[in-house]
């Protein structure tokens, strides 16, 4: 069966690299590398002894000729990361020494891993839950120390834990309620009904204090999508480049500078912010400059915060007032840039909330900025105190399991049977078991799975 197949890809990013590593997993997986790796010892690499590292050659077995110079490892199963036989050859960097070598291992019966494979196996092997395995991913993409730790955590099944507890005390309400519903006693469903209320109510409010770090997590692995807008000249492209600290966008005095979309990744106190400078906005006929305008005008309505940018040494004009028009309700924040130049501009006209004023090109106020953004969407200190709920797809899973739990918690509060609310508290079980992949779809699985990059 093509599941259980030994399958072998390149673990580490192809490039100029000191060392790859090669991981080849599954029952033959032993008996693959055997056929291409000559040991200095002297030795088959079938009596090789699991966890130790092995020095020698790859062959190519057809004609005896060196392929590389390599270290290669044993991973006996069920101890592996697949908890399957795993090989793991360590050759030299580089396309051409990698490819050459993974090419033998092919020759020698392994077939290449899909996207996300070795981790898949991992959670098919019941050594990790779903929510484990999508850790391993988000630890990669980590773009933040603090992103890196709250996956790290994530990985370590701290999330598992959280749901598998929540699982099992649904359950036991289930089989309470089950109890009252074969002896069948007035006093006895009166009383049961009560006790299920209670203990719904106390779940409910652990499964929503999870969703309520929801909007932060997304925003620790996603990062946060940020806009910087306003009309040409304001000194937009010099805003990126003082939060930067570097000469990252053109600047020039010449208003249409910037044409196209860049895009920039920011630390700002451990939440990865994307900063877009766009394209000053303005009515133009300049066919290039056009596209440039439409783009920024999307970024509007893609951004989860806009920076809007004003030139304090210079009036108002249409072309502002048309962009707030644009921005509408979204959540902004307004600068008053060139504060180091003479102040021309008659705030009181603006319909704006909060402003800072700040100068692209001394700096001043980029700090307080910073601390801004930071305060708008995360309110406390920025730490990983209780479990974080950073996946979309958990925080889905979760909302609709609280959605059953209150379906329960009403029938039963009404006096409606208890039958009909252990329906919706099954319903709920289940919502959760999505989350470690319990009582998820094959194919939902594998559209996970899908995503990873191959080698992981
Ligand atoms: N060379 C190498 N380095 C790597 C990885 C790898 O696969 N290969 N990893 C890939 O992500 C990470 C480490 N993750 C791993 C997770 C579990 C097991 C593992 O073998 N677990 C077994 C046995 C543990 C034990 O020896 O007691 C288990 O949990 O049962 C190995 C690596 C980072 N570094
Ligand atoms: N005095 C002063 N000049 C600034 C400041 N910020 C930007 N400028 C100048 O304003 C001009 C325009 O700056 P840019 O950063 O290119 O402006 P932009 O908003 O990106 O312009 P477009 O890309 O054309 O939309 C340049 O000459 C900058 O040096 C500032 O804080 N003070
Ligand atoms: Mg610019």
């Amino acid at each position: 069966m093509r599941e259980f197949e030994t399958i072998a890809a390149i673990s580490t990013s192809l490039g100029e690299s000191g060392v790859s590593i090669i991981k080849i997993s599954g029952e033959e997986a032993k008996a693959i590398v055997a056929r291409i790796f000559v040991q200095k010892n002297g030795r088959s690499f079938l009596e090789a002894k699991p966890w130790y590292m092995n020095y020698g050659h790859i062959i190519n077995p057809a004609t005896g000729e060196h392929v590389d110079e390599v270290l290669v490892s044993y991973f006996q199963g069920p101890k592996s990361f697949t908890a399957e036989d795993v090989v793991e050859i360590n050759c030299h960097g580089g396309r051409v020494a990698t490819e050459s070598v993974l090419n033998q291992v092919f020759l020698a019966g392994a077939r290449p891993a899909e996207p996300g494979e070795f981790t898949k196996r991992a959670f098919l092997n019941g050594r990790i839950d779903l929510s484990q395995a999508e850790a391993v991913i988000d630890i990669i993409q980590s773009k933040t120390e603090l992103a890196m730790k709250s996956a790290m955590e994530q990985s370590e099944g701290r999330l598992s834990r959280e749901i598998a507890d929540i699982r099992s005390r649904l359950l036991h309400v289930l089989a309470y309620i089950e109890v009252t519903v074969d002896f069948p006693e007035e006093d006895l469903e009166f009383t049961t009904g009560q006790e299920v209320s209670e203990k719904l109510g106390a779940l409910m409010d652990h499964v929503k204090s999870l969703l309520s770090s929801a909007e932060e997590g997304k925003i620790i692995r996603e990062g946060l999508n940020l806009a910087i807008i306003g009309k040409p000249n304001v000194g937009k492209s010099s805003l990126l480049n003082a939060l930067l600290m570097e000469n990252r966008a053109i600047v020039t005095d010449i208003p249409g500078t910037t044409r196209d979309i860049i895009e920039e990744y920011l630390n700002i106190e451990g939440i990865p912010v994307k900063i877009t400078d766009t394209a000053g906005i303005r009515e133009t006929q300049d066919v290039v400059e056009k596209i440039g305008v439409d783009r920024s005008k999307g970024k509007i309505q893609e951004a989860d915060l806009i920076v809007f940018v004003l030139d304090r040494s210079r009036p108002l004009e249409k072309e502002d007032y048309d962009i707030i028009e644009y921005i509408g309700n979204r959540k902004s924040i307004t600068l008053l840039n060139k504060t180091d130049l003479e102040d021309k501009l008659e705030l009181e006209k603006l319909p704006l909330g909060e402003v800072i004023a700040v100068s692209a090109l001394n700096g001043y106020g980029i700090g307080e900025l910073k601390k801004r953004i930071k305060d708008l969407f995360f309110h406390g200190s920025l730490e990983i105190r209780d479990v974080l709920v950073t996946n979309r797809r958990h925080k889905e899973a979760l909302m609709r399991a609280l959605e059953k739990m209150q379906d329960a918690k009403n029938a039963v509060d009404a006096g409606i049977s208890l039958d009909l609310a252990a329906i919706d508290i099954s319903a709920a079980w289940n919502y959760f078991g999505e989350i470690t992949g319990d009582t998820l779809s094959e194919d939902l699985v594998d559209k996970i799975f899908s995503d990873f990059c191959i080698g992981k």
